[in-house]
């Protein structure tokens, strides 16, 4: 598989990637380009230059995998990709640091006229009077945005003794209480701050959320930073507040238009500090987000989850550790009840019991549904687009939990209705080793890999040699064996493990001899 590395994202990337994938760098790459060139690859990682929009995603016919190193993902078109079943993931925790430290160098530079001072002192002027600042200590910051970086600043503000309100709808109040910061509205953070810095994504709530009205209701003299997202505080109002002297001062990274166009309003002001967008642009974050990225690529490619998915449900990296060993089982057991139904599949229930049932289990599912599709559908279904094809199918899905099992210490139960009747499959995690327990009520003990052909037959001598003398007949390689018991009189299941491919027509040979009930091929190639 083939990944494109973009946007100058961290050589490291190339390092991890480049063991399992052919991989190309494109450091500077045009919307043209970029549409021409993508359906040749699988993957690709960029930074905040690169615009993965509806129009790029239409042409990637072969992208799985959008890496995004770095936190804000509103380069991408997000809902686009999930229709296509491409994931998108962020590294949203690499880059915090040095946005959270940009933002304080920036409330410095800006409260010291830093930026102008040495650019006249450059040019040879040694103006000592007009470069006076003011002093951050004693002064209230209100942090617009109290998350990774908003909380990053409001702790380093508070080693320079400032008072922090900040405004968070979406914050618990533990999570205040922890930062030792105050609570309050947004207009509470208008009318008390001195200093103004946000820290949200742009969003259709956050977009303009600083404008010439809230502007006016500020202390004069207020000073602003935004090292979070262009337009969140509306660019020309700023400027005019600016020139107004309501404002003091802004220090800006990041603009509605980047790179910063020509007309940007927020140029060529005195008090107003610009970065061009440099907020993660440190040796470590670099490293970092390009680690944590091309590690999330690489599991998506090989069809792992990602805990760093934007456009999947959340898991946490805690959730994430206990589930990882049941996922591979999980989606072996969803392919076996595929394979074991005849027609399409109208109900699944999913039953978990043991100690399983008390951990969050929506990825199990899905890696479940993902079995159970991929093998009959044209469109590689995975983590992100597995509950919507199964939706689309008209499949109606069942959880049930319990912790109440007995002989295992966890047992997941994946049973499917097709029009012909009920099918069911049951797994166990032995330490880290996934088995298939039963299959219809027969008790084995099957290590579900390469293909198993099961067979219901009659309950009498000489049946296993039958069917194996077709396959040695075929010369198809028999590498295991089970034959399960069951309560049910006079039929056993025999389970056979076979390392080549087995066509159609041996499998029907083995359906014509007496006392076999069926064959049913399992294919975990096929997943
Ligand atoms: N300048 C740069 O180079 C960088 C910019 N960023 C940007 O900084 C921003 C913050 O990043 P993180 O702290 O990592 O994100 P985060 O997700 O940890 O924090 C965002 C916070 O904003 C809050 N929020 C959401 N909607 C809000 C609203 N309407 N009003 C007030 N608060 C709201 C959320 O509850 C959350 O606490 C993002 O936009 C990100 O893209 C991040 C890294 C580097
Ligand atoms: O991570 C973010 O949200 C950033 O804004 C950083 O963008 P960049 O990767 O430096 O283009």
């Amino acid at each position: 598989m083939k990944v494109l590395v973009a946007d100058g994202v961290s050589k490291k990337a190339v390092n991890i990637l480049e063991k399992d994938f052919d991989i190309v760098v494109k450091d500077k790459l045009s919307a043209e380009e970029l549409l021409e060139i993508i359906p040749q690859y699988d993957g690709i990682i960029v930074r905040s230059a690169s615009k993965i929009t509806k129009e790029v995603i239409a042409k990637a016919d072969n992208l799985k995998v959008i890496g995004r190193a770095g936190v804000g993902t509103d380069n991408i078109d997000i809902s686009a990709a999930t229709e296509r079943g491409i994931i998108v993931l962020n590294a949203p925790e690499g880059n915090t640091i040095a946005a959270t430290e940009h933002t304080m160098a920036m409330m410095l530079s800006m409260s010291r006229m830093i930026p102008i001072a040495n650019e006249t002192l450059q040019k040879g002027e040694w103006n000592r009077k007009k470069y006076v600042g003011v002093e951050l200590r004693g002064k209230t910051l209100g942090v617009i945005g109290l998350g990774r970086i908003g909380s990053g600043v409001a702790k380093r503000a508070m080693s320079f003794d400032m008072n922090i309100i900040a405004y968070d709808p979406y914050l618990n109040e533990e999570r205040a209480d922890a930062l030792g910061v105050t609570i309050g509205s947004l207009d509470d953070v208008v009318e008390k701050a001195d200093f103004i810095t946000v820290h949200m994504p742009l969003t259709p709530q956050t977009k303009n959320m600083i404008n010439k009205d809230n502007l006016g209701k500020m202390k004069k003299g207020v000073r602003l930073i935004n090292c979070a997202r262009g337009g969140i505080i509306n660019e020309q109002d700023l400027a005019d507040a600016v020139k107004s002297g309501q404002v003091a001062g802004a220090a800006i990274d990041v603009f509605t238009s980047e790179p910063l166009a020509e007309d940007n309003p927020l140029r060529n002001i005195d008090n107003i500090v610009l970065t061009p967008h440099l907020g993660a642009s440190t040796v470590e974050a670099q490293i970092g987000v390009a680690i944590d990225a091309s590690h999330g690529v690489a599991a998506a490619l090989k069809g792992e989850p990602v805990s760093t998915a934007v456009n999947m449900a959340p898991v946490s990296a805690d959730t994430m550790a206990k589930i990882r060993p049941y996922l591979t089982l999980a989606e072996r057991l969803g392919c076996t009840a595929q394979s074991l139904s005849d027609g399409p599949i109208k109900d699944l229930t999913i039953r978990y019991n043991g100690e399983i049932a008390a951990i969050d289990t929506k990825m199990i599912s899905i890696a479940i549904i993902k079995g159970l599709l991929n093998p009959i559908l044209q469109t590689s279904v995975n983590y992100v687009n597995a509950p919507s094809i199964a939706k689309q199918r008209n499949i109606k899905i069942e959880e049930i939990k319990n912790k109440d099992v007995s002989n295992f210490a966890n047992l997941i139960t994946v049973s499917v209705i097709t029009p012909k009747g009920e099918q069911s499959v049951q797994g166990a995690l032995f330490g880290t080793e996934g088995r298939i327990v039963s299959i219809n009520q027969h008790r084995v003990d099957v290590d579900p890999h390469a293909r198993i052909l099961i067979c219901p037959h009659i309950n009498r001598p000489g049946m296993i040699g039958l069917v194996g003398s077709i396959l040695g007949k075929f010369s198809i390689n028999i590498s295991g064996m089970q034959v399960g018991k069951t309560a049910i009189a006079g039929t056993s299941m025999m389970v056979l493990t076979i390392d080549d491919d087995i066509s159609q027509d041996i499998i029907n040979e083995v359906l014509k001899i007496d006392g076999i009930f069926d064959a049913k091929l399992v294919n975990f190639y096929a997943m």
